[in-house]
C-alpha cells in the first residue's frame, strides 16, 4: 500500500493514472463497521479491475466542524495505516484538514477529490457526510457526480442490536469493558507509546514495571489491572498492566500506565512499545503496604496467564 500525504489542493503528480474505487471516511479505530465498508470497496475494485483508494484525514472532522477540543483517538495515524493496509487497500490518502480544505463546497470537493481521483465508485458508510454536516451526504452525492461515478452505501452494522461505532467503543474502553470494545473492533485494542522512568519501586517489589507514556491523543483504558501483551523491539510478550494512581504508595504522580513483562529482564527505557489490552482483571486497590500488593500481583500474574 502506498501512502500519499495531501495538503490541499491535490497536486497533479498525486493523481492516480488508472480508474479507481474511492473509499471515504475518517475510520478512527478501523472497527468492524469500518472494516465492512473498506472490504466492500476493495472487493468492488478487484471485481472491476480498478485500484482502491482510501481517502481520510489527518485529524477528526469533529475537531474542525464541531470545534471539539481534547478529542481522543482509537488509532494513531500509523496504526490506522497498518489496519487499512491489512484489508488490501492500494492507496491511502491522508488529507491535512486545513481551513481551505474544510471550506470546500460540496461540488468543489466532489470535483477536486472524487472526480480528479478518477473514482468510478464511491464507497462509504450510511452516515458518511463530507464538508459541514447536513450539507452533503450519501443520499445527495449522486446529484454532484455529473455521471462520473456510482455510489455504494454500506448499511449500519450492529452487534446485539447496538450500532458498531467509535463512540460506543470509547465508552467501553473507558468503563472497564475492554472485552466488548475488542468485540466491536474485531481485534484487541492497542496503545502505542514509549518507556519512561518511574520511581524505581517496581524492582524492589520483585515486579519491575515498564512505565509507559502513550503517543499523542489516544483513548486510554479506565483505571484498573489488565492482562496484556506488549511488543518490544518487534517481539510480543505476555504481561500485566496497571492503569492507576499507585494509591498504595500515595504519591501524587497522576495516572501511570505500568507493565510487568513476563519472562523478561532487560533495560528498555526510551524504547517504543505497543500494549495490547486483552482482559480487564480488577480495579485498583489501596493495600496496607507492599506485602499485600505483592500477594495480589502474584494472583494477577496467574489470572493473566490463564487468558493470555
Ligand atoms: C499488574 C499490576 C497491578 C497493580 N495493582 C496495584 C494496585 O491495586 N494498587 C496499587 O496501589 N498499585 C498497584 N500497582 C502499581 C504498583 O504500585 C507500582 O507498579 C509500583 O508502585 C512500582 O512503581 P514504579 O514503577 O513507579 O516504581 C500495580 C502494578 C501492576 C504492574
Ligand atoms: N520484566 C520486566 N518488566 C518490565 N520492565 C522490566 C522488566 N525487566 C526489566 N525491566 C526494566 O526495568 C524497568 C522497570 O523497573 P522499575 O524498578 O519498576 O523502575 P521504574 O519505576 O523506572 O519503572 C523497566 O522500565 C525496564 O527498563
Amino acid at each position: 500500500m502506498q501512502i500519499i500525504n495531501v495538503k490541499h489542493p491535490l497536486k497533479k503528480e498525486q493523481l492516480p493514472t488508472e480508474a479507481t474505487v474511492l473509499i471515504m471516511g475518517f475510520f478512527d479505530g478501523v472497527h468492524l463497521g469500518h472494516q465492512k465498508v473498506i472490504k466492500t470497496g476493495v472487493k468492488l475494485a478487484k471485481e472491476h479491475n480498478l485500484k482502491s483508494i482510501l481517502l481520510t484525514f489527518d485529524r477528526s472532522p469533529r475537531t474542525v466542524y464541531q470545534h471539539e477540543t481534547n478529542f481522543k483517538y482509537l488509532s494513531t495515524r500509523s496504526r490506522k495505516a497498518q489496519l487499512i493496509e491489512g484489508l488490501g487497500v492500494d492507496y491511502l490518502y491522508f488529507v491535512k484538514f486545513t481551513p481551505d480544505f474544510a471550506h470546500l463546497k460540496p461540488q468543489e470537493f466532489v470535483d477536486q477529490y472524487m472526480i480528479d481521483l478518477k473514482a468510478k465508485y464511491i464507497v462509504a458508510g450510511f452516515d458518511y457526510t463530507y464538508g459541514k454536516k447536513d450539507v452533503a451526504n450519501m443520499a445527495n452525492l449522486p446529484n454532484y457526480s455529473k455521471g462520473n461515478f456510482e455510489t455504494v452505501m454500506v448499511p449500519e452494522q450492529l452487534i446485539n442490536d447496538q450500532k458498531i461505532g467509535s463512540s460506543a467503543i470509547k465508552e467501553f474502553i473507558t468503563n472497564d469493558k475492554i472485552a466488548e470494545a475488542n468485540e466491536f473492533l474485531g481485534y484487541n485494542y492497542q496503545n502505542q507509546g514509549k518507556v519512561i522512568h518511574g520511581l524505581q519501586r517496581g524492582r524492589t517489589l520483585g515486579y519491575p514495571t515498564a512505565n509507559i507514556a502513550v503517543d499523542g491523543d489516544q483513548v486510554i483504558p479506565s483505571i484498573g489491572v489488565y492482562a496484556t501483551k506488549i511488543k518490544v523491539d518487534g517481539v510480543w510478550y505476555n504481561s500485566m498492566t496497571s492503569v492507576g494512581y499507585n494509591v498504595t504508595f500515595k504519591e501524587n504522580t497522576g495516572i501511570t500506565i505500568e507493565s510487568n513483562i513476563f519472562d523478561f529482564n532487560r533495560d528498555i527505557y526510551g524504547e517504543p512499545v505497543v500494549i495490547e489490552w486483552v482482559k480487564y482483571l480488577r480495579g485498583e486497590v489501596k493495600f496496607d503496604g507492599a506485602d499485600g500488593l505483592i500477594k495480589q500481583l502474584e494472583l494477577d500474574k496467574r489470572n493473566s496467564l490463564k487468558v493470555l
